[in-house]
């Protein structure tokens, strides 16, 4: 599907630009189903965005907030996605909203998998709206190169779902939504900033397998438009 490049003078700028672009699509969401949901990156990236979506006067007491992936982490860690999402977007007027993690508290990276699974199918699909990071190895979600995961996490029939994911350059085990689960958001977003991010991109962009750099598989196969906010 085709992607469009939103450039910005400053992150401040994109951030509210996209704060308004994401706000104006959970309200028409609740317009039309009483309902609306939105899974988001975690990373550095999205702190500056989340803090300014956070004051936008939208109903959040119908807005489902949870995340695209996750370290294997409670959310008291400093890694988890959840105590960034928890610090930075779920305050203000957006602290009204429903969140739903992806970690859980069991024994095993893959039994967390299947709970969060279960747990999330309450969120009805597809996304209204899911906000993509990028990594310098051209990750997205926790879909790495070389990942234990990687070939079931992209591939379209994989039903929609939390897989685990293990890679050298993620850290903690993984818990990801898959390919499937995240390519027909109503708003597809690819949030990056800082020219080497542009470089990545524009490297993901040419030819080349999409195990090498799986942000490919969303640049080529996502069902809905691929929005690229960029700011330097
Ligand atoms: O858990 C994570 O790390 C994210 O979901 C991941 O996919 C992130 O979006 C990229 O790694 C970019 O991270 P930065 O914004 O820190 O560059």
């Amino acid at each position: 599907m085709a992607s469009t490049l939103h450039s910005f003078a400053s992150a401040a700028d994109l951030a509210g630009s996209l704060a308004d672009k994401v706000a104006d699509t959970l309200s028409a969401a609740i317009a039309a189903r009483g309902t609306a949901s939105i899974a988001v990156s975690g990373g550095s990236t999205p702190k500056a965005f989340f803090q300014v979506l956070s004051t936008r006067d939208i109903a959040w007491d119908k807005v489902t907030i949870t995340l695209v992936d996750e370290r294997f982490v409670p959310a008291d860690n400093a890694r988890s996605n959840h105590l960034l999402v928890d610090a930075n977007l779920l305050q203000n007027k957006a602290k009204a909203a429903h969140f739903l993690p992806l970690y859980q508290d069991v024994a095993s990276v893959e039994e967390a998998a299947l709970l969060a699974t279960e747990k999330t199918k309450a969120i009805s699909s597809p996304f209204d709206t899911v906000i993509l990071g990028m990594g310098g190895d051209g990750h997205t979600a926790s879909f790495f190169p070389g990942g234990s995961n990687l070939a079931k996490a992209l591939d379209a029939s994989t039903p929609r779902g939390i897989i685990t994911m293990e890679a050298e350059g993620a850290g903690e085990p993984r818990l990801t939504f898959t390919f499937s689960s995240l390519e027909d958001a109503a708003l597809l977003v690819l949030h990056i900033e800082g020219e080497g991010k542009k470089d990545v991109l524009a490297k993901a962009e040419g030819s080349g397998d999409e195990a090498e750099m799986p942000i490919r598989a969303v640049l080529r196969r996502a069902t809905s438009p691929v929005e690229i906010y960029w700011a330097p």
